[in-house]
């Protein structure tokens, strides 16, 4: 078990963020059952104006079953009541043989320092559609525990939900190129759907607050802003999502577990030119219920060359905000930095950089 020192259990409470964020009065919203009908056009439009403005929005509609989500949700909660131990021994057996970031982890986000009042499975996703490890998760449960608490049950039933979950992404992706006006509709869709797409999963769990926490907002997940092109979150009823609007003032996403809240990351924001804003969001533990959630990153394959879509450049007159690079390339650059700092900063080319200091 990650045993934290006095002085790192401070920086997870930290004092600055201590006032609770006011709510997102009115969180965008797309109902993706209207964009399969005569809606599609006015959904493709709502979905670009709220990637434009926040960089992130709910869906409705999505047609992924409720009672997989609930399945997953009583899965994921027995997961991580599971012994320690059980738990390591799961990250063992998913860890990639370089060494890497899959696996289980307490604490600790990221191989820079990161802490925050969280643990979670982080997975990789195959292209066959299938989830997670290729290898089973080893561990029996304990005979009180439910089925689904099997780390091997659990990974089959994550398998079904990437499945189902890339599919409606895959719509959203759609969505998005239609509301940018660009011809080819399959554009972001292809780099998710790629046989090499390095996409991946995280199971978040934020335990529920100890005694001596009691009246302070732990940071449960830093400040960031996720890097791949699309991340699909669902969450338990615990709120505890903030994200940050383009004033700089944060505010709190109310729960609901009916829905899917996608945020735009920094590879969609490179691509569209800087038109769709990779959303700054972390996670306040401020309840004393746990908060468990699940997130679907869709990424490019490592070799793909990303840079701003001709198209979208031409519109700006010609100016490029990001020069081309590799996502392997982006991937070494970020797993330099720290959870908060801006990412794609070493992208920049000089015009935008220029642009930023002078705004
Ligand atoms: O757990 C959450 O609700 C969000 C966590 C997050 O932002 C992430 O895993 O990238
Ligand atoms: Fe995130």
């Amino acid at each position: 078990m990650v045993v934290l020192s006095k002085g790192e259990l401070e920086q997870i409470a930290l004092p600055g963020v201590q006032r609770a964020a006011p709510p997102l009065a009115a969180v965008p919203e797309v109902d993706l059952s209207t964009a399969a009908t005569s809606g599609r056009a006015a959904a493709a439009r709502a979905v670009a104006r709220a990637c434009e403005e926040h960089g992130f929005f709910k869906v409705t509609g999505h047609g992924v079953p409720r009672p997989l989500l609930a399945r997953v949700e009583a899965a994921a909660t027995a997961f991580f009541a599971l012994p320690q131990r059980e738990k390591e021994k799961a990250a063992a057996a998913v860890a990639a043989p370089g060494g890497g970031p899959f696996g289980y982890n307490s604490k600790r986000i990221g191989g820079n320092g990161d802490l925050g009042w969280v643990e979670y499975l982080l997975l990789g996703v195959t292209a066959a559609g299938a989830a997670a490890a290729p290898v089973a998760l080893p561990g029996a449960p304990p005979p009180s525990a439910p089925a689904e608490a099997s780390p091997c049950c659990f990974r089959d039933l994550l398998d079904e939900y990437v499945a189902a979950v890339r599919r409606m992404t895959c719509t959203v992706l759609e969505l998005m190129a239609e509301g940018l006006g660009l011809e080819d509709r399959g554009v972001f869709t292809r780099l998710v759907l790629d046989g090499d797409s390095d996409s991946m999963l995280r199971v978040n769990h934020y335990p529920p607050k100890q005694q001596q926490q009691q009246g302070s907002r732990l940071t449960g997940f830093g400040e960031h802003t996720d890097p791949q092109i699309i991340s699909v979150l669902r969450s338990n009823a615990t709120a505890g999502l903030e994200i940050e609007l383009r004033d700089g003032t944060w505010v709190a996403v109310p729960s609901d577990t009916d829905s899917f809240f996608v945020n735009v990351g920094d590879a969609l924001q490179v691509l569209t030119n800087g038109r769709f804003r990779s959303v700054r969001h972390r996670v306040m533990v401020s309840s004393a219920r746990p908060r468990v959630s699940v997130i679907f990153f869709g990424g490019p394959p490592p070799r793909e060359r990303l840079a701003p879509l001709p198209g979208l450049v031409d519109r700006e007159g010609g100016r490029r905000r990001y020069r081309e690079f590799t996502w392997r390339e982006y991937k070494t650059s970020a797993y330099r930095t720290k959870l908060a700092d801006n990412r794609l900063g070493y992208f920049e080319t000089a015009t935008a950089a220029a642009a930023a200091a002078t705004s």
